[in-house]
């Protein structure tokens, strides 16, 4: 595209788990960038947050890489970042942009800076090979929603400098939120106001309030998730229990009419007997599992779907 500027598009978050809306976040920045802009968006990357980041309930950092990788499976453009989590602590998010710009400037953009130390660069940067054999420059923008902006209100959680930088270096590319008003928020902001040009804020009329928090409640309770969270990343979530689906299994795999065959590790780990697991997991005679209690039915032979014995 000639005269067009070649941006990457940086979200940062927890993903615990992603969710179809985070994905959805890089389509919509990446019409509306089109539409109403020069930028040509080439890449997209997640960049999920450190272990230590600490949040409530945040599941390893090798689990939520591993479900963003299963998501972006339908991607052709968007990859992930794995250098926040092999840190040795939590990484401010001016520093992650940062580092993907200045890992852009010296193995795309040319500009290699003797005195960076620069990391390994590892297998997750292969997406930097489809940017080169272009001579226009690439920069890098922090993709997020709006409640991410309205965060930087919040004292004591951003420092003034990071978000200027965010701001004025950098640039920002927001989808709005139930509930938000960013073009408020800008304008009672001095800072935001000045550097306004540099932050596109892009209305999702096809509203979705689908968030990580609410998709782990279903989970917790043992409603189904389909079509919030790609099918990939469910079956990931329930094989390796996480988001208190343990005891869910059963009950999961019953609305499916599947069986399950294998032992959970845990359970094998925990010398639980094979035929019913305290995970809820069954091998093909027993099935009826609650957390509470468990009941021994025979099951008929498979194909045909186990009688109704979901326990609610
Ligand atoms: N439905 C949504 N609409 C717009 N932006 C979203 C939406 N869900 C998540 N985002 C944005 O995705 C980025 C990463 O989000 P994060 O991992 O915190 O997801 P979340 O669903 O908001 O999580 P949680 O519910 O655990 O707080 C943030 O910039 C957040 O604003
Ligand atoms: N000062 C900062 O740089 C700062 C503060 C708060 C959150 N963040 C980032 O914003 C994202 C927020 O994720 P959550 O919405 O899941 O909390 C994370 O990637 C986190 O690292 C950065």
């Amino acid at each position: 595209m000639t005269g067009s500027q070649r941006v990457v598009l940086l979200a940062c978050g927890s993903f615990n788990p992603p969710t179809n809306m985070h994905l959805r976040m890089f389509e919509i920045a990446r019409d509306f960038l089109h539409r109403t802009t020069n930028y040509h968006v080439v890449a997209g990357l997640m960049s999920p947050v450190h272990d230590k980041y600490g949040k409530e309930g945040l599941v390893n950092a090798t689990d939520r890489v591993q479900m963003l990788r299963l998501a972006l499976n339908s991607s052709a453009w968007v990859h992930v970042s794995e250098w926040e989590t092999h840190q040795d602590d939590w990484t401010p998010t001016r520093e992650v942009l940062q580092y993907h710009q200045e890992l852009i400037d010296s193995m795309v953009n040319g500009n290699v800076d003797p005195t960076v130390k620069r990391q390994r660069v590892d297998g997750s940067t292969a997406w930097l090979t489809h940017l080169s054999g272009s001579t226009d420059a690439v920069t890098i923008k922090l993709l997020c929603g709006a409640d991410l902006l309205e965060s930087f209100a919040r004292p004591g959680l951003w420092k003034d400098e990071d978000i200027e930088a965010l701001v004025g270096k950098f640039g920002l590319v927001v989808i709005t939120r139930e509930g938000s008003n960013p073009y408020k928020f800008i304008y009672e902001s001095d800072v935001l106001t000045r550097h306004q040009r540099n932050i596109h804020i892009v209305t999702e009329w096809i509203t979705n309030e689908i968030s990580s928090t609410k998709v782990r409640r279903a989970l917790r309770r043992g409603d189904s998730v389909k079509y919030l969270v790609q099918d990939s990343v469910i079956d990931y979530i329930y094989k390796n229990a996480l988001f208190d689906t343990h005891n869910k299994q059963a009950r999961r795999l019953h609305v499916l009419g599947k069986e399950f065959m294998g032992p959970c590790g845990m359970c094998e780990a925990a010398g639980t007997p094979s035929r019913v697991h305290a995970c809820g997991g069954v091998n093909r005679d027993a099935v009826s599992i609650d957390a509470a209690t468990v009941t021994t039915t025979t099951l008929p032979p498979s194909p045909t779907p186990p009688p109704s014995t979901v326990v609610t």
